[in-house]
């Protein structure tokens, strides 16, 4: 039997039903959930991508969650300094940070890419509010001591986060707003310091008691060995990741560090989907299947509490 266009019309109609009668019971249990979203710069590379971004922050918002952005930029900051004839180096997936680097990255991240986000999300109404480590002491930054192969390494001012005050954050959300946050932030001798954006969402996360840390990256998820490319892992366990973490490689490092902290810091779930595909949030937080890599802590053994 022939298919006719209104049989087609039918289908299609179904399917779409079928797309938002999947969401209902994800949106019955993350109404209300803070969730915090990692954009990654290597994500954020296409116009077209970057407003799918900024409809599923506010799409996430108007359904009754209460996202907070925390952005990265290290092509953008790598591009900059390329533009002024400055030499950028990374040392185990963070940058070395001389006090001339650091000027640049807080211009970038807070100047420039922290702003054109606010933009994106605020042409759908006065949603977004972008704030850095510095408003509100929101970050309190600690020198952070790297090191690579075994080796201590200095790496300047890189900072690692040594506390949070969520207090602005969380008058921002009940004020409905979505922050967009920027991760410079000072140490306790106001020196301002470079935080690795994923480091910060991962201790932001869990300071917030959020229900999910989602990374968005270029990549579909964790590769247990990469390159390989049949070693996508789809979930794994704070204790299986821990495992693995002397074995990852470059940006990968902060990345699963920051969802490890933010599951043994009580976050049930951490995600690094794949920030190229639009609309990816939507599909990890609405979906039952979900994407990419899923960091969950582990099944309590019998007589242990361990995360
Ligand atoms: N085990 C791994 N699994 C997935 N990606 C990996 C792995 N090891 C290294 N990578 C690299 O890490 C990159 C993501 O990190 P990064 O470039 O810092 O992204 P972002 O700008 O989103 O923070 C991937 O594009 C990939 O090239
Ligand atoms: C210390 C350190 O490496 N800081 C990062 C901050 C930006 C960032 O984390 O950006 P992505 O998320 O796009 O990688 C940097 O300077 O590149």
């Amino acid at each position: 039997m022939t298919e006719t266009r209104a049989d087609q019309r039918l289908t299609d109609a179904a399917g779409k039903a079928g797309v938002l009668t999947e969401a209902l019971p994800w949106l019955e249990r993350f109404r209300g959930a803070t969730v915090v979203v990692k954009y990654g710069g290597n994500a954020m590379t296409d116009d077209t991508l970057k407003r799918a971004f900024a409809e599923d922050m506010v799409f996430l918002r108007l359904a009754g969650l209460r996202p907070v952005i925390v952005h990265g930029g290290g092509p953008q900051i790598t591009s900059m300094l390329d533009r002024l004839g400055m030499r950028g180096e990374f040392r185990g997936g963070l940058r070395v940070t001389t006090p001339e680097v650091m000027e640049v990255v807080r211009m970038v991240l807070v100047g420039q890419v922290g702003r054109e986000l606010v933009g994106l999300i605020n042409q759908h109404g006065p949603h977004a509010v972008g704030m850095s480590g510095e408003d509100a002491q929101l970050l309190t930054a600690r020198r952070r001591n790297a090191v690579v192969d075994g080796e201590p390494v200095d790496i300047g001012l890189v900072g690692d986060v040594d506390s949070v005050d969520p207090t602005a954050v969380l008058d921002l959300i009940e004020a409905g707003r979505i922050p967009v946050i920027s991760t410079v932030a000072p140490d306790t001798d106001g020196v301002v310091h470079n935080v690795n954006a994923d480091t910060a969402a991962g201790a932001l996360a869990a300071e917030l008691g959020a229900e999910k840390l989602v990374v968005l990256t270029d990549v579909e998820g964790l590769y247990t060995d990469w390159p390989d490319r049949n070693s996508l892992v789809s979930s794994l366990d704070t204790r299986r990741l821990r495992s693995l973490l002397p074995t990852l490689a470059s940006g990968m490092i902060p990345k699963m560090e920051a969802c490890l902290q933010a599951v043994s810091g009580g976050v049930p779930r951490a995600h690094v989907i794949d920030g190229r595909l639009a609309h990816s949030v939507l599909l990890e937080v609405f979906t039952s299947e979900g994407i990419g890599t899923m960091v969950v802590p582990p099944e309590p053994e019998p007589g242990k509490d361990e995360n």
